[in-house]
């Protein structure tokens, strides 16, 4: 059944291509966005665009919306070490007026971009949602701080809600992929080596407990990501608060992820080490056996060179 749908955050990377789902499927979407790390372009054609901030959510949430797809965050690791108010204050704060506009417009279904990052230095991989969250960074905590407010949510007020942790997103679909500036992500820098932007990558930190002694990820095609959101505005349940993390389950150092790149893109890509980066954990792998099982979430483009190859022809056609 085809419904209406605010995706907040729809300018930026993730919220552009599962807006662009919805809209494949049927589905209206109006998208709300401030543009502070987005871009107008991001927007798909056939939806909706308001220029706004989640604290006004009010302004635009009425009863004829059947959900609330929300990615508006501030979403860097690093940058949220140094400045950690800018992060409680958009991701938390912001959140909170997103919640009570959709009290106020009994808007009833949410699904909600969480992180991995929610878990801290795990004490075991593959991570499940039942190990315990202690974040390394702040950007982990508010986003935990929001899923325990979604909880109280669904609890008192009936909310049905599905938080999502992704573990690192890349790759991209059609005309819409990873843009950011400036960039923090691994994969869009060594891209930027490969494409003549920046002479080398900086490897942060090579003496992690790891068996090339640099950071382990687990990488989700953006696309499988999307499919996710679909699935769970199916699974969410009045009253019940859905947390599944969202991986492929294998994990690959930052320097297995720069070998990739050097496949796909036939470019030798110097790189140089230089100290970590504050607030990285050194594993993260998922286990997303619940996304599999309570959603029926089943990912296709499990691959890292396939995402790599993706994302690298995304990179190239943005800046040609
Ligand atoms: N990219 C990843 O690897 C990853 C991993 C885990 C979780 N996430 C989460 O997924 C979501 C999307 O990430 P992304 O990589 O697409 O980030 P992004 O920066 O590309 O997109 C975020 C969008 O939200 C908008 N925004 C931010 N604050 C806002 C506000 N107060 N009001 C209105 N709009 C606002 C920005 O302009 C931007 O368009 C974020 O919540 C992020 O924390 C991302
Ligand atoms: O120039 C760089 C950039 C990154 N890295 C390293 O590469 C790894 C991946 O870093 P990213 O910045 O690409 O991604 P993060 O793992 O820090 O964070 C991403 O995934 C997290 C969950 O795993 C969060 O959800 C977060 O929102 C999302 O940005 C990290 O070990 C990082 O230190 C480098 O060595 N050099």
């Amino acid at each position: 059944m085809s419904g209406k749908y605010l995706v907040t955050g729809g300018a930026g990377y993730v919220g552009s291509v599962v807006a662009q789902h919805l809209l494949e499927a049927g589905h209206e979407v109006v998208v709300l966005d401030n543009l502070s790390t987005g871009f107008r372009e991001g927007v798909p054609a056939g939806a909706s665009f308001v220029e706004g901030d989640i604290r006004d959510a009010a302004k635009w949430l009425d009863s004829s919306f059947d959900g609330v797809l929300h990615f508006a965050a501030f979403s860097q690791v690093g940058e949220s070490v140094v400045k950690p108010e800018k992060y409680w204050d958009n991701n938390v704060v912001g959140t909170m007026a997103l919640l009570a506009a959709m009290r106020e417009a009994d808007v009833r279904k949410l699904v909600f971009s969480s992180t991995a990052a929610t878990y801290g230095e795990p004490e075991q991989v593959p991570i499940v949602e039942s190990a315990p969250t202690s974040p390394t960074n702040p950007y982990g905590a508010t986003k935990l701080a929001v899923d325990h407010m979604i909880s109280g949510e669904a609890a008192a007020h009936g909310l049905g809600a599905v938080s999502l942790r992704y573990f690192n997103v890349a790759g991209a679909y059609g005309e819409y992929g990873e843009r950011h500036d400036p960039e923090s992500h691994l994969i869009p820098l060594v891209f930027q080596v490969a494409q003549g932007r920046r002479d080398a990558i900086s490897v942060f930190g090579d003496d992690y407990p790891t068996p090339d002694g640099t950071c382990v990820r687990d990488y989700i095609h953006v696309a499988d990501l999307a499919a996710a959101h679909l699935l769970a505005l199916d699974a969410a349940t009045t009253g019940e608060h859905l947390i599944c993390n969202l991986g492929n389950g294998s994990g690959f150092s930052v320097r297995e992820v720069i070998e990739t790149v050097r496949r796909v893109t036939g470019h030798p890509i110097p790189e140089v080490v230089a100290p970590r980066r504050g607030g990285d954990p050194a594993v993260l792998v998922a286990s997303a056996a619940t996304a599999r099982e309570k959603l029926g979430w089943n990912p296709s483009r499990a691959d890292l060179d396939a995402i790599v190859a993706d994302a690298w022809d995304f990179a190239q056609r943005r800046d040609n």
